[in-house]
């Protein structure tokens, strides 16, 4: 992505850490949008891809984004990242304003405050650090101390720890994907966003990294998923659905009975 910004988008104002002020970035909803639009333009046509979406994402609970294919999933998956800037309306990221940013200040706020998982595990790990390695460097790049007891008892948590060592094409699939979500959660971001999680995953990976995911978000961080797999809809808190851009009202999911709209 470009950092070529147009005139008119903010720089952050400070450089300094993009917290919001402590109240709104440690309570209150993990991500807010307000009639989010977002379009995008070829050379033949303009797609609107989200259409005054609104929505509030809870801390500690799993959200589950479902809908049709190019209902905008990873559209709006994508501005709650803070990777993309809507075209008009609000996003709120830990209480504090993203869509005015340039792109300079939204990946500040977003090795702050917001993990991107990727579908193929590999792409979230690189490739020459060690399980540690990669849990280390997420804390320092989040800019949170992070003492080596705790990145242990993170992998433990996460069925890792005999797996410390390893370097990436050392482990499974499965084991890369819990691997990026160690990564994900350490430093207590708001946020986790994962796209189609369990997409290159087998049953038994998928189930692993999903209820690691859900005994994960018990700690306050929000994760925001999007999938068709009724695996993960089994471990949602709640639920978005879109249609054709719009946030449309629940249908009857696997899970409805527990999971609401939120
Ligand atoms: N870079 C782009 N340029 C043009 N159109 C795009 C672009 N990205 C997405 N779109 C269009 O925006 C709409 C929403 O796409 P999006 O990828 O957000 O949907 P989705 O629900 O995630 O789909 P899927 O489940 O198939 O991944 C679709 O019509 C898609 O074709």
């Amino acid at each position: 992505m470009s950092d070529t910004e147009p005139a008119g988008y903010a720089e952050d104002p400070l450089d300094a850490p993009v917290f919001a002020a402590a109240d709104s970035a440690t309570t209150g909803p993990a991500a807010v949008c307000r009639s989010v639009v977002k379009t995008y333009r070829t050379a033949t046509e303009t797609v609107t891809a989200l259409d005054r979406v609104s929505l509030e994402i809870p801390r500690a609970q799993v959200t589950v984004v479902v809908g049709p294919s190019g209902s905008g999933k990873s559209s709006l998956l994508r501005l709650l990242a803070c990777i993309d800037r809507p075209d008009a309306g609000e996003v709120l990221v830990a209480g504090r304003r993203v869509d005015g940013l340039n792109a300079r200040a939204r990946r500040r706020l977003r090795q702050q405050q917001v993990a991107y998982l990727f579908q193929r595990p590999g792409e979230n790990l690189l490739p020459y650090l060690d399980a540690t390695a990669q849990v280390q460097l997420a804390a320092q790049l989040r800019g949170a101390r992070v003492g080596a007891d705790q990145v242990r008892d993170l992998l433990e948590r996460l069925g890792l720890g005999g797996r410390a060592d390893h370097v990436p094409r050392q482990l499974s699939g499965g084991e890369q994907q819990r691997l990026a979500v160690a990564c994900g959660v350490v430093g207590d971001p708001a946020l986790v966003v994962a796209d189609e999680p369990t997409a290159e995953l087998d049953t038994a990976a998928a189930e692993r990294v999903l209820a690691a995911m859900q005994e994960l978000a018990r700690g306050g961080v929000a994760f925001v998923l999007s999938s068709h797999d009724p695996r993960v809809m089994a471990i949602a808190d709640g639920f978005v659905h879109l249609d054709h851009g719009e946030r449309t009202p629940s249908p009857p999911t696997p899970r409805s009975a527990r999971g609401g709209t939120l």
